[in-house]
């Protein structure tokens, strides 16, 4: 599916926001995603990228600026009501509760929704996630780490949000498992799911991609298609020789 002409599903004006209030980390960011469309945030190690999602997600405190799901204005809107209307964020780590099962996780996290919505709801992700599916009752502690990244994604689309964030899900797997919850994310977003991913696997990344954007000391630096990204000078003066990703890319 192309994004072009979609709306715009998710936006920031001038998003100032950081942990303390005389210390901004995200210093002025205008961003957008349009709905449909899968955007990777790249960018050398403390530019800020956790800071702008979980910013966007309600996480950490905006100093000034707007955030907007689609014409919303979701700046104020703590947390667990963006959830409500459809923006999920999966965080880095901590996105399971490792000592209860499987089904248990996505129970907790069907509470949102009304009572009589939850089984159905939870019977669809298990057809989407057949590997967590087939196990319900395992203690989600003793899952691999590319399934534990699955198993918080089905928690986080349990709402069928319109909006998912991603903070670097593939932190500390293989390249092969990333290759697999790289696949499955573009099967989300083939459903129509708008994805906004922090990633430091940026050559995995830019292949499931429709757009990557570069943020640097907090700034969004530069923009442009994914596929044409990687050779992109800018790109590679920013960013791609900053850190150790930049033999990713080149491989
Ligand atoms: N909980 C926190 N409290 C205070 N400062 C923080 C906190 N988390 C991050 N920071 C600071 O915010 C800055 C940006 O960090 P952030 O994690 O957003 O960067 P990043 O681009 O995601 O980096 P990385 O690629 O290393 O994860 C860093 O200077 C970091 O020290």
């Amino acid at each position: 599916m192309t994004a072009t002409g979609q709306p715009v599903a998710l936006s920031t004006k001038a998003l100032v926001a950081g942990y303390e209030r005389d210390l901004p980390i995200v210093r002025g960011v205008d961003f957008s995603i349009r709905s449909g469309e899968l955007v990777i945030v790249l960018g050398p190690n403390g530019a800020g990228k956790s800071t702008f999602v979980k910013a966007v997600a309600g996480l950490v405190p905006i100093h000034s600026g707007a955030t907007f799901l689609g014409d919303r204005d979701i700046t104020s809107v703590p947390a667990h009501e963006k959830i409500r209307h459809g923006l999920a964020f999966v965080p880095q780590t901590e996105n399971i509760f490792a000592t209860l099962s499987i089904n248990d996780n996505l129970l907790l996290a069907a509470n949102i929704l009304p009572k009589e919505k939850r089984s159905r709801r939870i019977a669809d992700l298990y057809a989407m996630f057949p590997d967590l599916a087939s196990r319900p009752s395992l203690r989600a502690g003793q899952l691999s780490g590319g399934q534990r990244q699955m198993l918080a994604v089905a928690r986080a689309l349990i709402v069928e949000p319109s909006v998912l964030i991603l903070d670097e899900p593939s932190a500390g797997l293989s390249p092969k498992i990333v290759s697999e919850v790289f696949s499955k994310l573009k099967a989300i977003n083939e459903t129509g799911v708008t994805i906004i991913l922090v990633e430091q696997n940026v050559k995995a990344a830019l292949a499931i991609a429709d757009r990557a954007v570069i943020l640097v000391e907090g700034l969004l630096r530069h923009e442009g298609p994914a596929a044409t990204l990687a050779d992109d000078p800018i790109v590679a003066e920013l960013y791609l020789g900053a850190r150790h990703q930049s033999k990713a890319v080149a491989s």
